[in-house]
C-alpha cells in the first residue's frame, strides 16, 4: 500500500472512532494547497538538468503549516501528500500551534555537488517564496537536507521579503537556529522510548536496540541511547549494516562514518546485510530512514518486542496487523518523531521574540512536551479502547477537527 493510501486509511479509521461528520472528514483529508514546480539548474559542467519540486500544504486550522523538505530520488506527489498530512496530526499530537506541510525535490543529493545543491535550493525557493511565510508555512530539514539547505532558503527568501530568520527552522545557530534542534528528533525518540519502556517495567539501560539509518535522526538516537547505557547491537545506512551482540561503540562508529562516509569496514563490529537489520535479534527496533520498510514481506520475521517509529510511515497497515497479532508494540511516528518539530517550534518562537534560549531549557521543554503528549495519547487509547497508533491519530485528528469547527466555514 502506498504512503498516501496508508495515511488516508489511518485517518479514516480515527475519524470513524471519533464519529466525525462525513463532510468534515472530507474537508480534513483534502490538502489546503499542492504546489509542483520545475527547477532547472546548470550543473558544474554547464549541462542543464531539470528536477521537480513539491510543497504540499495540508492544513492550517491550528496555525502556520509546518514540515520538512526532503531531497531523495523517490520523492513523488503521493508521498509528499502523505507526509504533509502526517505533519498536521503530529503538530496536533504534541499540541504546538501549527498545521502541517511537507516538501521535496526528486533528486539524489549524493550525486550533486555542493554548488549544484545550492543552485537547486535557490531555484526551488524562488518558485515557492510567495506561497510560504513566517505565519503561513515554515519549512525545515528532512531526509537529504540539513542546516546548510535551510541557510540557502533563508538567504533566498530574504532577498524577496527582507531578513526573515523565522522562515525556516533547523538552520545554523549563527543564523538564528536553536541550540538543541540538531539533536531534537533523536532526543525526542529517546524520551518517547523511555516513556514506553517505563510502562512495561523496563529502561534503556541493558536493553538491545537495532537502528536503521545513521543520518540526523538515527545517529543522534544511537548516541543518546549509548550515553544511557543501552546496547545498540545493529546499525545500518544506505551502504550496509554492522552488528555487535555486545553493543557497538557508537562514538567510534560515528567517527568512522564521518571519516569514510560509510559504515563499511568498521573494525568494532561485523558486517551484515542491510535488509536483515529489521529482523535482527533485539528488544527495540528503531527505523530512522525511509517509509514503508516494514511490510507484509518482513513483518512476520521481526524479532523486536517494541518498534519506535523515528522515520515517517515506516510501517504499512498490513505490517501493523501482523505485528499486532505477534504482540509487538508499535510507537507511532506522529508521536515518536515529534521532538524535531517541537524544537522547531521553540526555534520559531525564539526568532519571533528575538531572544535565544539555553540548550538546557530547550531540552527540558522538549521532555515536558513529549511526556504530556504520551499521557494524552494513552488517555485516548483508554477512552477508545484502541492501540497506540489510533490513540495518536484520534488525539491529533480530534484537535484539528475542533479547531476547524470553531473557525467555521462562513465565506
Ligand atoms: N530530520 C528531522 O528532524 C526529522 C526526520 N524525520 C524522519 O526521520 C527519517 C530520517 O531522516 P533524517 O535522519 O533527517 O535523514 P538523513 O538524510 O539525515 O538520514 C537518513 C539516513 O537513512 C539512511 N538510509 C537511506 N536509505 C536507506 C536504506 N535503504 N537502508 C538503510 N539506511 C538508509 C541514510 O544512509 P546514508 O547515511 O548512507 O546516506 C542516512 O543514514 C525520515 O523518515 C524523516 O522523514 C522525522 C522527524 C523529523
Ligand atoms: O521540524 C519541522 O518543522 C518538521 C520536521 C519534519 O519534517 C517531520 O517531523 O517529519
Amino acid at each position: 500500500m502506498n504512503a498516501l493510501a496508508a495515511t488516508n486509511r489511518n485517518f479514516r479509521l480515527a475519524s470513524r472512532i471519533l464519529n466525525l461528520d462525513s463532510k468534515l472528514e472530507k474537508s480534513l483529508l483534502i490538502p489546503f494547497r499542492e504546489i509542483k514546480v520545475e527547477c532547472t539548474i546548470p550543473k558544474d559542467d554547464g549541462e542543464l538538468v531539470s528536477f521537480v519540486g513539491f510543497r504540499v500544504q495540508h492544513d492550517n486550522a491550528r496555525g502556520p503549516m509546518k514540515g520538512g523538505i526532503r531531497y531523495h530520488p523517490e520523492v513523488d506527489p503521493d508521498e509528499v501528500n502523505a507526509l504533509a498530512q502526517l505533519m498536521t496530526w503530529k503538530t496536533a499530537v504534541v499540541d504546538i500551534p501549527y498545521g502541517g506541510a511537507k516538501g521535496g525535490i526528486g533528486c539524489s543529493p549524493r550525486d550533486l555537488s555542493n554548488s549544484e545543491l545550492e543552485r537547486l535550493t535557490r531555484v526551488f525557493t524562488q518558485k515557492i517564496h510567495d506561497l510560504i511565510g513566517v505565519q503561513t508555512d515554515v519549512p525545515a530539514p528532512d531526509m537529504g537536507t540539513n542546516a546548510q539547505t535551510m541557510a540557502w532558503i533563508l538567504d533566498e527568501y530574504s532577498k524577496f521579503h527582507g531578513h526573515s530568520p523565522a522562515i525556516v527552522t533547523g538552520k545554523p545557530i549563527d543564523l538564528g537556529g536553536s541550540l538543541g534542534r540538531d539533536a531534537a528528533t533523536g532526543r525526542g525518540v529517546v524520551y518517547a522510548t523511555q516513556a514506553l519502556l517505563a510502562e512495561h517495567g523496563k529502561s534503556i539501560e541493558d536493553t538491545k536496540f537495532a537502528i536503521q539509518g545513521f543520518g540526523n535522526v538515527g545517529s543522534w538516537a544511537a548516541r543518546l541511547i549509548h550515553e544511557r547505557f543501552g546496547k545498540v547491537v545493529a546499525v545500518s545506512d544506505i551502504t550496509g549494516a554492522v552488528t555487535n551482540p555486545d553493543g557497538i561503540d557508537i562514538p567510534a562508529l560515528q567517527w568512522h562514518k564521518e571519516e569514510t562516509g560509510s559504515l563499511k569496514n568498521f573494525s568494532g563490529a561485523d558486517a551484515m546485510n542491510a535488509e536483515d537489520l529489521l529482523v535482527h535479534d533485539c528488544d527495540v527496533l528503531i527505523p530512522c530512514a525511509l517509509g514503508g520498510v516494514l511490510n507484509r514481506e518482513n513483518a512476520g520475521d521481526v524479532r523486536a518486542k517494541f518498534i519506535i517509529e523515528a522515520a515517517n510511515h515506516p510501517t504499512d497497515p498490513e505490517a501493523d496487523e501482523i505485528l499486532s497479532k505477534k504482540g509487538v508494540i508499535v510507537l507511532p511516528d506522529i508521536y515518536a518523531n515529534a521532538g524535531g518539530v517541537t524544537v522547531s517550534y521553540f526555534e520559531w518562537v525564539q526568532n519571533i521574540q528575538g531572544f535565544a534560549w539555553a540548550e538546557e531549557q530547550v531540552n527540558k521543554e522538549l521532555k515536558r512536551y513529549m511526556k504530556r503528549a504520551f499521557l494524552n495519547m494513552k488517555s485516548m487509547c483508554q477512552t477508545h479502547n484502541c492501540d497506540l497508533r489510533m490513540g495518536a491519530f484520534t488525539l491529533g485528528v480530534n484537535r484539528v477537527a475542533r479547531a476547524t469547527m470553531l473557525r467555521g466555514w462562513e465565506a
